[in-house]
């Protein structure tokens, strides 16, 4: 049986429709044991994204991110956040807009990437299904000083850690974004052991 199977949407009201979509969904629900209950969910639809870890075998480096994250900040996080380069879709495809993307943000040309995994990053709540690469690079690939689009508010600063400084920087909190941990872990386990 299938999960659509065992949901009825009711009603589909839209809170808010600013920059992303909020909306708050009521529906019937069946539960494992047969019976149906009516439950309601917001959800906040940002599209779907893509990440990469650029990677350097030779130097054992990788790139990262430092930008300004309002929502951590309000939520008590008083310093940039790190994270890898990062995107939303835009209903492109994972890998095109990656490669444009990293370029923006990092000013590194993208050679071949290997796709990973994909992950729902919060299910709870957030409807964005994530895409992970992870390509190499080496430092004859920085085209551009990268930073992002200035009109578009982007303000970003490139870091270019060892895996080992990565990781403790993980251990100690200094890197508190999960797609940057997971990136970083399968770095750890896969590419640069
Ligand atoms: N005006 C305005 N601009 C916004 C708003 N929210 C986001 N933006 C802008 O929209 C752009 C989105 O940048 P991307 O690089 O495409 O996306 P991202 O925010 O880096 O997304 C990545 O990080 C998220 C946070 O970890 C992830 O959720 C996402 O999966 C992805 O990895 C940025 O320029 C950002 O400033 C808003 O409410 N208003
Ligand atoms: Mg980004």
């Amino acid at each position: 049986m299938s999960v659509r199977d065992r949901v009825r949407v009711k009603e589909v009201r839209t809170l808010s429709d600013d920059w992303y979509v909020l909306k708050k969904t009521t529906f019937d629900w069946q539960r494992a044991d047969g019976t149906w209950q009516t439950q309601n969910r917001e959800t906040y639809d940002r599209g779907n994204a893509a990440v990469i870890l650029l990677y350097d075998p030779d130097r054992r480096t990788v790139i990262l991110v430092r930008q300004f994250r309002y929502p951590a900040f309000v939520n008590g996080y008083d310093d940039l956040l790190i994270e890898a380069p990062a995107g939303l879709l835009d209903n492109a495809e994972p890998e095109e807009r990656i490669r444009k993307e990293t370029e923006e943000e990092t000013g590194y040309r993208v050679r071949e990437v290997t796709r990973i995994f994909d992950s729902f990053m919060s299910p709870g709540s957030v409807t964005e299904r994530l895409t992970f690469f992870v390509a190499r690079y080496s430092p004859d690939d920085r085209i551009t000083e990268g930073g992002g689009v200035h009109d578009e508010g982007e303000d970003i600063e490139v870091i270019e850690p060892t895996i080992e400084a990565a990781l403790a920087m993980i251990a100690d909190g200094r890197i508190l974004d999960a797609k940057t941990i997971m990136l970083i872990q399968y770095a750890a386990l896969h590419l640069l052991r």
